[in-house]
């Protein structure tokens, strides 16, 4: 059988003596939208961190299209096309919604380092940022400030900035967490979108389990750092196992 797009085996990471990845396994192929979900804890930011670079494992692997990036660092791993989101959107508030565009447009993989700041002027990488902002509903905003936007902007803009660096995986961290009803709905649309056009990999976190049931292709639950089911969210759902551990009655 073919290796999956992300494939991740017997991950493993402490905190001293506190195991945050026990042994985790992760498999998820072009086009599917894989939900990591679990308790406050256990172990989803740290579990991203790792795939993106930003913590190192102790044990396991993690490999993109059959390429292991266990060691990769985060550059290394960006420049291979792994975007990511944050909980809490790492923008610079000064830099207008544009000005944050041509950034990640020029940090495109396959584009030289050296030649990104001299592609900040390029009318292609303008485009190609503009498209990105027109598709997450940016279009009449390029030139607002980032301080000017609301928490549910801040975090549209995020997913928008991923889409502009044409990613090969696309990791997201509570894209939902703190938003109204209203910028909930429009986040869910431009991910189904995003995830019919792209046909990419994308490892959601999410507690928000109404998006979940709407967006996740695979839902796989973490109690403290360990995988304890994983499968398609009805079965999830109506695990005894899961529903002691985390979605209580819901
Ligand atoms: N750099 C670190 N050093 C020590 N402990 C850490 C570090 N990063 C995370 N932890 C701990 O690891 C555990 C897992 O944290 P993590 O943020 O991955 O959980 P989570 O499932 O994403 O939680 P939440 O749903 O609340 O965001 C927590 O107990 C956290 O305090």
């Amino acid at each position: 059988m073919a290796e999956p797009m992300l494939a991740i085996h017997g991950l493993r990471k402490a905190f001293g003596a506190l195991v945050v990845t026990d042994d985790v396994d992760l498999h998820v192929d072009g086009g599917v939208l894989h939900a990591v979900i679990g308790p406050n804890g256990a172990g989803k930011t740290t579990l991203l961190a790792q795939i993106a670079g930003e913590v190192h494992p102790d044990a396991g692997t993690i490999a993109l299209r059959g390429r292991d990036v266990t060691s990769a660092t985060v550059d290394a791993r960006a420049r291979l096309g792994i975007a990511r989101t944050f909980q809490v959107p790492q923008l610079v508030d000064d830099f207008t919604v544009e000005e944050h565009a041509m950034f990640a447009a020029a940090a495109r993989p396959g584009l030289r380092r050296g030649v990104a700041f001299a592609a900040f002027r390029d009318a292609r990488l303008r485009e190609t940022a503009q498209t990105a902002l027109a598709g997450a509903g940016f279009d009449g905003s390029a030139v607002r400030r980032v301080a000017s936007l609301s928490h549910g902007e801040r975090k549209q803009l995020e997913i928008a900035l991923a889409l502009v660096t044409a990613p090969s995986l696309l990791l997201l961290d509570e894209p939902l967490a703190g938003l109204g009803r209203t910028e909930s709905r429009t986040t869910i649309a431009l991910l189904q979108q995003v995830k019919a056009d792209l046909g990419i990999p994308i490892v959601l976190v999410e507690h928000d389990m109404d998006a979940v049931a709407q967006l996740a292709d695979v839902v796989t639950v973490l109690v403290g750092g360990h995988v304890i089911a994983s499968g398609a969210f009805d079965a999830i759902r109506s695990d005894p196992r899961v529903r002691a551990a985390y979605l209580g009655d819901t």
